[in-house]
């Protein structure tokens, strides 16, 4: 059964995770932009603290989307589809942010690095010791992934806001699956699916040296 409007579920971002890879391996940009919809709704119920990532994962979820439901839907069916069409048709910034500040590529660059810190997140979550700070892994995941890409004010606003994290039971609680246990089973059963996606991305984007887009 479908969650109720506005409820988290992830059973519902692990499913659109799951059907956002097909068959010969292409990333189908609905399924996974409705993924990154399902989390900003769990990042939203963390409280306000949290709006100015919330506003930017929206901002980016939202200029992916009139791609995906504009005159060219066609080409933004897949990843690989929007990449071969955007490169061909000189519409993606590759030195300096000029002429297409917002291509498709340079937006899905930027949720696929936060993918990277999901995938390093959720794993955290899932192994750590029950007494473990979500904080700390969540600071952890970061350092070793978005934190790279962003300035110092980002770094540090971002650092701050994860110190109002709950502990890590209440916070596998929230994510409204059952019990902790049962949220640990069901975070290894997503992980694999968010990983899937993750490593496609980055070989399709190592393949045509779209990694550090401006
Ligand atoms: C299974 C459920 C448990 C986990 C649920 C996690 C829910 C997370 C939901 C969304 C993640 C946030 C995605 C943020 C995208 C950030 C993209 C980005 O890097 N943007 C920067 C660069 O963009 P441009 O300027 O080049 O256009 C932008 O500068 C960023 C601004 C906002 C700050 C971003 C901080 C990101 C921290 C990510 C950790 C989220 C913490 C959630 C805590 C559970």
């Amino acid at each position: 059964m479908a969650a109720a409007a506005g409820a988290f579920s992830l059973r519902e971002v692990l499913s659109a995770f799951q059907a956002a890879v097909t068959e010969r391996r292409e990333v189908l940009l609905g399924p996974y932009l409705r993924g990154w919809r399902g989390l900003v709704r769990f990042l939203n119920s963390l409280g306000a603290i949290f709006s100015f990532i919330s506003k930017d994962a929206v901002a980016k979820i939202q200029i992916m989307e009139s791609y995906c439901g504009g005159e060219r839907r066609e080409e933004y069916r897949t990843l690989q589809s929007m990449v071969a069409y955007e490169l061909a048709s000189g519409l993606v910034d590759i030195q300096r942010r000029s002429e297409h500040p917002d291509s498709g590529c340079r937006t899905v660059l930027r949720l696929h690095r936060a993918l990277r810190w999901l995938q390093l997140f959720l794993e955290g979550l899932r192994t750590a010791q029950e007494d473990s700070k979500t904080s700390t892994i969540c600071t952890d995941s970061y350092n070793a992934s978005l934190a790279a890409y962003h300035p110092w004010v980002v770094r540090k606003a971002a650092t701050v806001a994860f110190c109002a994290l709950p502990s890590r039971n209440a916070f596998l609680e929230i994510m409204n699956v059952g019990t902790p246990e049962e949220a640990v089973v069901m975070l290894g059963d997503a992980l694999p699916h968010i990983s899937s996606v993750y490593g496609i991305t980055e070989e399709l984007y190592a393949q045509h040296k779209l990694l550090n887009l401006p």
